[in-house]
């Protein structure tokens, strides 16, 4: 379903030249995983997710999604690739001033869908993320694990191939966290969505990913295997990371 070939992304860092945050790498993730993107802080886990979409445009190597690449296209055939790309962030990014429902509307309005047909996925998407009692209320009514799952919603809307989240859960509780991840899973497993998921914390790849990729400074260090939550890393990072969970 994605397929990254020796992709690398660098960034000028004022008076200090430039800063490698991904090292060419590969990877290739199939259609209907979830695969999670692990690393400590700096690791370039953002970048890396930021680079399937070409929210980040690669300094080298190429991108394909579904059969398309991406890094081959023109801009307006770009804008409409993404939306078969949903995309969940950490903050949420829920517009304050629309409601809920306005809120997963947001993406079909953009993509010149039908006010009825816009109207019926919408409500089809709060119902499957369990949100369908505060379609009217505004964001700042909501808790956050209801934000994540208008966030969720909005992702689903277009009915994408892909799902790119981006740390999902660290703004929220335990609790709350199990719940969005159970939304998550729900979704994949429902809708054979592929989702790729950015998380620092070993426990979310334990509960949610089929496969995950070890990042460190930059570097993919190894692809993990997830099987009946049990991990195993050869690299010496990459044990430090399940020791600590
Ligand atoms: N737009 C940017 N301009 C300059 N440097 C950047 C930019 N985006 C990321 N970086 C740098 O690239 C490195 C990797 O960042 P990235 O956010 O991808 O890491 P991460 O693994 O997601 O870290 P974190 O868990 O802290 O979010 C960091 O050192 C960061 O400072």
């Amino acid at each position: 379903m994605i397929v990254l070939e020796q992709v690398s992304k660098r960034y000028r860092h004022r008076d200090q030249g430039w800063f490698t945050a991904v090292e060419p790498l590969s990877l290739h993730i199939k259609a209907g995983e979830i695969f999670g993107l692990m690393g400590y802080s700096g690791a370039g886990k953002s970048t890396l997710l930021r680079l399937i979409n070409l929210l980040e445009r690669p300094d080298s190597g190429s991108v394909s999604v579904d059969g398309q690449t991406l890094t081959a296209l023109s801009a307006p055939s770009l804008r409409q690739a993404r939306q078969h790309i949903g995309m969940v962030f950490q903050q949420f990014n829920l517009l304050a001033n629309r409601t809920v429902a306005a809120n997963v509307a947001f993406p079909l309005e953009v993509a010149g869908w039908q006010r009825s047909d816009i109207e019926r996925r919408v409500a089809e998407c709060l119902d499957i993320v369990g949100l369908t009692d505060r379609a009217n209320h505004y964001p700042a009514q909501l808790s956050g694990g209801q934000k994540q799952r208008v966030g969720i919603a909005r992702a689903l809307a277009a009915s994408p191939k892909v799902i790119l989240a981006d740390e999902p859960t660290s703004a929220l509780d335990p609790a709350t966290t199990r719940s969005v991840l159970e939304c998550l899973l729900d979704i994949n497993r429902r809708f054979n969505v592929t989702i790729v998921i950015v998380t620092h914390e070993m426990s979310v790849i334990r509960r949610l990913c089929d496969r995950a990729a070890l990042l460190h400074q930059g570097k993919l260090l190894e692809v993990i295997d997830v099987k009946d939550n049990q991990i195993h890393a050869q690299s010496a990072i990459g044990q430090e990371l399940v020791q600590e969970d």
